[in-house]
């Protein structure tokens, strides 16, 4: 029998974030166990998109060996509705760590929090999905007492949401925020137009940034804007703006007229060197005057704007300064003032992501207690 200070955690996803997210759970489940007062964490379910692995009796499952076993799983994958029923029937509390960018299992956020399961996740869609979507969460983790928290979902493991979360609840007046906040177009740009030297190709430096870990499972998802839409929306949310959706403002597309209905992903990166002389084109035009083009968003609070896309910058500007996947955030705001709050750093990759997903697992452990 569990003590009642025992969480469960079930993953969902284990992909570049989700592995990584797995050996930091493992490291923090022996730490905890370490020390006697800390709650018993117990990994007991384990997902990929075709791939299941878990115990009907909860036992905890191995960290050793679980690639693995879940690679040679044939346990039938779960339906939603079943996860569901399975998890809440659990002796302990438990924890859902969504580490996909699934649409499906963000829509089921709601009835995963009426059942007393928290949630913890790196996905965007659920919080940047219909305004519905957003209030039904909140709505449903207020009524069960579940906690949800997604501090990955904007800025990797950048402490963004948390920030502006304090700076909302304190009292503060959150006027504008702006930046660079996608690790993956700040790559394309760093590196595809730096500040010194000529850069690479376009098609070749988005095939990078996908080696890297940096770009959504599709790239396009990168390149048409929406992922730092959807972080612009949840952001806006945050600071009192009912956002109705990621598509209701202007976001500018990076991807050629030409590829807009391509099959898939792969097809896209293979076609993609053919269009190459467009960004070519935007760059040079920027070199003229002296910049640098960088892709960019801001939400003006009072005036209830958010805005998407691409804009020139002197060489010598913080945006234009950035280096690898780096994201720069400013929140302006009333008590700061003229000097707005800066948070800057890597915003994509693996291990970065999984410590913003790691730490709000911390959170809502020592908030279950
Ligand atoms: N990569 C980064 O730098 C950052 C990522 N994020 C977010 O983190 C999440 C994960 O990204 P990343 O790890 O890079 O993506 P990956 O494509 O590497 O991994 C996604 C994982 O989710 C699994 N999956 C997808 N759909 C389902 C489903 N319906 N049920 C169960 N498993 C599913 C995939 O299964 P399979 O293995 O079978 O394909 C895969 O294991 C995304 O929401 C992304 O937006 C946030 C900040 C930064
Ligand atoms: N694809 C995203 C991943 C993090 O949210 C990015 O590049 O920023
Ligand atoms: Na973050």
């Amino acid at each position: 029998m569990p003590s009642p200070k025992d969480v469960y955690i079930a993953v969902i996803g284990a992909g570049g974030v989700g592995k990584c997210f797995l050996s930091q759970l493992e490291g923090l489940s022996k730490r905890l166990s370490a020390s006697p007062r800390s709650p018993k964490i117990s990994l007991i379910f384990v997902s990929r998109s075709k791939k299941v692995h878990y115990s009907q009796n909860y036992t905890a499952l191995s960290y050793g060996d679980l690639a693995t076993s879940l690679d040679k799983s044939s346990q039938e994958p779960l339906a939603l509705p079943k996860i569901i029923e399975f998890l809440a029937a659990a002796p302990a509390k438990v924890v859902l760590v969504d580490n996909t960018s699934s649409q499906d299992v963000a829509d089921s956020y709601p009835s995963f929090l009426s059942n007393g399961i928290s949630i913890v996740t790196p996905n965007k869609k659920a919080f940047s999905g219909s305004y519905k979507l957003w209030q039904d969460i909140f709505a449903s983790a207020a009524e069960s007492g579940a906690k949800v928290y997604h501090e990955s979902s904007v800025g990797a493991g950048l402490p963004v949401i948390s920030t502006l979360k304090d700076l909302v609840e304190t009292g503060d007046e959150v006027t504008k925020i702006e930046g660079v906040f996608s690790g993956t177009m700040s790559f394309l740009f760093n590196s595809f137009a730096p500040t010194e030297g000529s850069g690479g190709k376009w098609s070749a430096e988005v095939k990078k940034a996908k080696e890297l870990g940096y770009t959504e499972p599709d790239p396009r998802d990168d390149l048409n804007g929406l992922d730092v839409a959807r972080k612009l929306t949840i952001l806006a949310r945050l600071a009192g703006l009912q956002v109705e959706s990621p598509t209701s403002f202007p976001v500018q597309s990076l991807i050629p007229k030409e590829l807009e209905s391509v099959a898939s992903g792969d097809e896209f990166l293979q076609k993609l060197p053919e269009f190459d002389s467009q960004m070519e084109e935007t760059k040079v035009a920027a070199e003229k005057e002296g910049k640098v083009v960088r892709f960019v968003g801001s939400i003006d609070v009072a005036k209830k704007e958010v805005k998407v896309g691409l804009e020139k910058f002197d060489r010598s500007h913080p945006i234009a300064a950035l280096k690898g996947s780096d994201n720069i955030i400013s929140f302006y705001t009333k008590r700061y003032g003229a000097n707005p709050l800066i948070i800057q750093g890597a915003g994509a990759g693996g291990e970065v992501t999984a410590m913003g997903v790691t730490g709000d697992l911390i959170k809502v452990l020592e908030r279950l207690s």
